[in-house]
């Protein structure tokens, strides 16, 4: 029997976390007892509930060890190992980042379900293999980042509004086992990890089981500090307009000093772990949540959140950020209306911070002006009695933001210092709290009235490093660069670096999460393991590289012609214009399907005919069952990037695009067209929604053969490279002279269902020229999602007047 899919899945999923199957197995069956086979509360933010059970489970089996090792007195040595065993489980601890602490717990204390009710699920159904979905494994790859990306730091680039200078040019190629490192350090964080991110962002992959979505502030705030509470501090020479005298109790002598290390500003950080947590929680007088925090070699800021004992309720407890967040989530998403899945409290709080940094730069509130350090407060709601207060607090006194709970007061200060600093600064503020978040030496020179010592000071003052509110122009071109992945937009995950630059504005390339290979969402079928892999799909026999062997290869032997490539790894020149002429003349090379899964897809219940596809070229190239060498010449898309290319800032008006760097040759392989493989069924839902949030995706159409039968939903596929993609994504349009053209090959399989989109140059491409690609699009079809444009192609044929009538084939939306 196959196995089932979203078991599949789920151990695909666990295995990216570090978790053995063998762990997942017995607390997947309870759960799926537990939840009635309800998929779908288990597949939920990415399987927390799973994982959150699994790290229950391990703790129960932990702490019956420990007890057992107690009972048996055994000395010293069980204790020991005791401790090494709690460390080995630690990682999994620090999943539990959203806070689920009591929802579920499988044998456990909470909702457990007992082991008496173990489920019964067939064992046929609980696969021994985890089969991957990620496409076309690359040795030099480490498998957990192919099948879930980490949020990278793309993630943080918001756009801004400062300038920037021309980026480094791209560093020079690098090898596998450079590549693979940050994989390495991923796949089983440590403590350190988990709470010191380095510069390169490269986030634990707890962080993707918990938040799969773009959480630009998260990333930022894992810089340094874990999640603290933290004795805010208090302005110098007065106190804060709400309450903190709690506070400050609790900073001197309350049981929260235990725990504190110093950081060298003479204040007290906790631990962030839970059970830190909770003994705040315990902590009826005033307790404080350190929410987010970032630290550099360059500063400080901190986002707090202070409850007082004047909340008066014996059963409150201060919750976790994680909690906190997880509920604010929820209300949103269920209170308030809001449908986007990516929605994110975190962002919100950042937009917070912008409204409030903007509300400054345009102010021109005379309170704000001078270089007195008063403080002017916005109370947004009514009155605030209590302590109880979010706090953003600037260097002391920069900027504070408080928000009531218990009365609803939110309070926003800001100091006059700043204010006026900021109003004096001609660039236009940044947006985004990435744009709020270092500081620098220079900060000193940038607010000169701070020189008095009641503003901006240095970090290893008692008073400063708390936050302080930054622009980004104040930042090093280092800061930068690694904030905005300028070194780097792929994040290491291609085999060369793939810079960024804007020469012309102030923007920065939009968030994605790069992935160097495409990733199946959900219902998507690529079910390519080795074992199904028939005999006549691989070349077994092959020895050495395929391309020298005198007869083509079973491989090559799938497409008409022999060998794509030749021996220097360019396209052959015949395949190449057979592939341009089929896309110039798109009408005379369609197939129509019986039943178009696209047309399905809009509406089962009455189906339109198909309205064509385009019939394409294929390529197959040899792959990892094959007996040839890895450096086999049929192998080349495989291998990924191997020109060195930038992305960089139009000059005609079409936002960003690709171009490269060095000279390419005809036919040469540039990038495939990577991103989330999707059904038909779930790209027409996705637009749907879309649609409602006034986004777009960027879908491309695997046309690949539906026309040879009755294909079924989860067959028919396409990409979609809005929020997961690579440097493709960048590549523009240009009507029929571009100088790309994609290309059908076939990797792991070839069945014609799913296969890599793969860019060549369709002739000599010239250093610095920029990379297009015909899209293919009707700009009149109305019914396509394709986000509407005007075309600046620039081409002599461009089509965006002539009203053509062309199939909707390789639709790219954007
Ligand atoms: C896949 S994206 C390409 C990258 C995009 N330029 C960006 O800044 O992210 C497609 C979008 O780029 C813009 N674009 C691409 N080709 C264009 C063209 N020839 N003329 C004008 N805009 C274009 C359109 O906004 C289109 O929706």
């Amino acid at each position: 029997m196959a196995p089932n899919p979203r078991v599949v899945a789920a151990y695909r999923a666990m295995t990216v976390l570090g978790i053995k199957e063998v762990q997942v197995k017995p607390v997947l069956k309870q759960l799926l007892k537990l939840y009635d086979k309800n998929w779908e509360l288990i597949e939920q933010e990415n399987y927390r509930v799973l994982a959150d059970a699994i790290f229950e489970q391990a703790e129960k089996e932990l702490q019956g060890k420990r007890q057992k090792n107690q009972n048996n007195d055994e000395g010293e040595m069980e204790d020991e190992e005791a401790q090494m065993q709690d460390e080995s489980v630690r990682p999994f601890k620090r999943l539990r980042l959203r806070g689920q602490e009591n929802q579920l717990s499988i044998g456990g204390t909470s909702s457990a379900a007992s082991p008496s009710k173990m489920p019964k699920v067939e064992d046929d159904e609980l696969p021994q293999q985890p089969q991957y979905k990620a496409m076309s494994p690359q040795s030099n790859r480490n498998a957990e980042t192919e099948v879930c990306p980490v949020p990278v730091q793309d993630s943080l680039v918001d756009k801004g509004k400062q300038p920037l200078s021309s980026q480094d040019a791209p560093g020079g190629r690098r090898v596998g086992s450079e590549r693979a490192s940050p994989s390495v350090q991923l796949k089983e964080p440590t403590t350190e990890q988990r709470i010191v991110v380095s510069q390169k962002n490269q986030l634990p992959y707890t962080h993707e089981l918990i938040i799969p979505k773009d959480e630009p502030i998260d990333e930022l705030v894992h810089y340094d500090a874990p999640m603290a509470t933290r004795n805010p501090e208090l302005p110098r020479g007065r106190d804060p307009p709400m309450q903190h005298d709690a506070t400050r109790k609790q900073g001197r002598n309350g049981p929260l000093m235990s725990k504190r290390r110093d950081v060298g500003r003479g204040e007290g950080i906790r631990d962030s772990s839970n059970e830190a947590n909770h003994e705040v929680a315990t902590n009826q007088e005033c307790s404080t949540i350190e929410i987010a925090s970032s630290k550099s070699k360059s500063g400080e800021v901190t986002l707090t959140m202070s409850c007082s004992s004047a909340i008066g309720r014996s059963d409150f407890r201060l919750p976790s950020r994680d909690q906190l967040l997880k509920m604010m989530e929820d209300k949103c998403l269920q209170s308030y209306n809001i449908t986007d899945p990516s929605f994110s409290i975190m962002k919100l709080l950042r937009d917070l911070c912008d409204c409030v940094l903007e509300f400054r730069t345009d102010s021109n509130d005379d309170s704000q002006e001078g270089s007195e350090m008063t403080t002017s407060s916005i109370n947004v709601l009514k009155e605030s009695k209590t302590c109880d207060a979010l706090v953003i607090r600037g260097n002391t006194e920069d900027l504070e933001m408080h928000a009531g709970l218990s009365n609803g007061s939110i309070n926003v200060q800001s100091s006059s210092a700043l204010a006026a600093s900021h109003i004096s600064i001609s660039p236009p503020l940044t947006t985004g709290m990435n744009d709020a978040v270092l500081v620098t030496n220079k900060a000193r020179s940038a607010f000169p009235e701070c020189e008095d010592g009641k503003g901006l000071e240095d970090p290893m003052h008692p008073h400063s490093g708390s936050l302080v509110v930054v622009q980004q122009h104040q930042l090093t071109p280092d800061d930068l660069r690694s904030l905005h992945g300028a070194d780097d937009l792929s994040k290491g995950e291609e085999n060369l670096r793939i810079p960024w630059v804007n020469e012309l504005t102030n923007d920065f390339p939009p968030p994605f999460h790069y992935l160097h290979q495409s990733i199946a969402f959900r219902d998507a079928y690529v079910n390519w393991c080795l074992s199904k892999i028939k005999c006549e799909d691989f070349c077994s026999t092959c020895l050495g590289d395929c391309l020298l062997s005198p007869t083509p290869c079973v491989c090559a032997n799938k497409i008409e012609g022999g060998y794509a490539y030749t021996s220097e790894g360019l396209l052959k020149e015949s395949l190449l214009e057979e592939c341009i002429t089929i896309s110039h003349n798109p009408q005379r090379h369609q197939f129509y399907c019986k039943i178009c899964p696209l047309e399905r897809a809009k509406n089962d219940d009455c189906l339109e005919p198909c309205k064509g596809h385009l019939k394409r070229k294929f390529i197959k190239e040899c792959w990892v069952k094959c007996g040839c060498v890895k450096q086999c010449g049929n192998r080349v898309v495989q291998r990924g990037i191997t020109f060195n290319l930038q992305v960089f800032f139009t000059s005609e008006g079409k936002g960003w695009g690709l171009r490269t760097l060095e000279e390419l040759p005809k036919g040469a392989f540039v990038c495939e067209f990577v991103g989330e493989i999707l059904t038909v069924k779930e790209l027409h839902e996705r637009n749907i929604q879309c649609a409602q949030n006034g986004t777009y995706t960027y879908p491309v159409l695997l046309d690949a053969d539906w026309d040879s039968g009755d294909i079924n939903d989860k067959e028919a596929l396409c990409l979609d490279a809005a929020s997961y993609g690579n440097v493709a994504r960048f590549i523009n349009h240009r009507c029929l002279d571009a100088n790309l053209i994609e290309i059908p090959v076939e990797v792991e399989t070839s069945d014609h269902h799913y296969f890599h989109l793969a860019f060549f140059t369709s002739r000599k491409v010239a250093a610095l020229e920029e990379l297009t690609w015909d899209y293919g699009i009707d700009f009149d079809d109305s019914e396509s999602p394709v986000k509407p444009f005007s075309c600046r192609c620039g081409s002599k044929f461009c089509r965006k007047m002539e009203r053509s009538n062309r199939s909707n084939r390789s639709a790219l939306t954007a």
